[in-house]
């Protein structure tokens, strides 16, 4: 597979008028290759493998929030990175997740193919099914080098999403606390 991506970047390199057989060049199809391939590693995993059983027993029933779960991910328009930040909050129903199993969910959404929008739902949509909590709030703030390195070219401009589900959707305070604690 790595052999088969890089014969293409190899091609794309020539194509764009370079020499791809000079020093600096010479490796590069087979690094880019491994490396688009760890940027989109998140193909090849499950939720169920990545969760690993570490959701436990709990009376906990108040809001538990996860803030800047920093989130690399590559738009599927262009191919560029979008970076930022990602708050995860749940109100749970007798079962808790492992803290880290939430940076591990949004690693294997965001190493895809994606949009900032679809992420944040897939992400919300998997703590839901392995919490079974009573809502789940995801916020996704994040800039995109395809606004800022090409086409309009604006440096400042960040886009923020939100899902809610459950509770902070149909619970004006519950979903009040939680932008409260995410601006805090
Ligand atoms: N909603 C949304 N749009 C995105 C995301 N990532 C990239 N885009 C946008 O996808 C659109 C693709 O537009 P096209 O007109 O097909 O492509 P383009 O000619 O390269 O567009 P420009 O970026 O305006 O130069 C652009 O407006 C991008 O800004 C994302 O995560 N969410
Ligand atoms: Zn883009």
């Amino acid at each position: 597979m790595t052999d088969d991506i890089a014969q293409y970047y190899r091609q794309i390199i020539t194509a764009l008028g370079e020499d791809a057989e000079r020093e600096g060049l010479v490796d590069t199809p087979k690094r880019a290759a491994k490396a688009m391939q760890f940027l989109t590693a998140g193909y090849q995993q499950s939720l169920e493998d990545l969760v690993n059983g570490a959701v436990f027993e709990s009376d906990a029933d108040e809001m538990v929030l996860v803030k800047n779960i920093e989130l690399y991910s590559m738009c599927e328009h262009h191919l560029l990175p979008f970076i930022g930040k990602c708050h995860i909050a749940y109100m749970p129903s007798g079962k808790v997740l492992g803290l880290s199993k939430f940076a591990r969910i949004v690693d294997m959404y965001a190493r895809r193919m994606q949009i900032q929008e679809n992420l944040t739902r897939e992400i919300a949509d998997a703590v839901l099914e392995v919490t079974g909590a009573r809502g789940v709030a995801v916020v996704i703030e994040a800039r995109h080098l395809c606004m800022m390195m090409r086409g309009v070219e604006k440096q400042n401009s960040s886009m923020t999403s939100s899902v809610m589900l459950g509770d902070f959707r149909s619970k004006p305070t519950t979903r009040q606390e939680f932008l409260t604690l995410v601006t805090q």
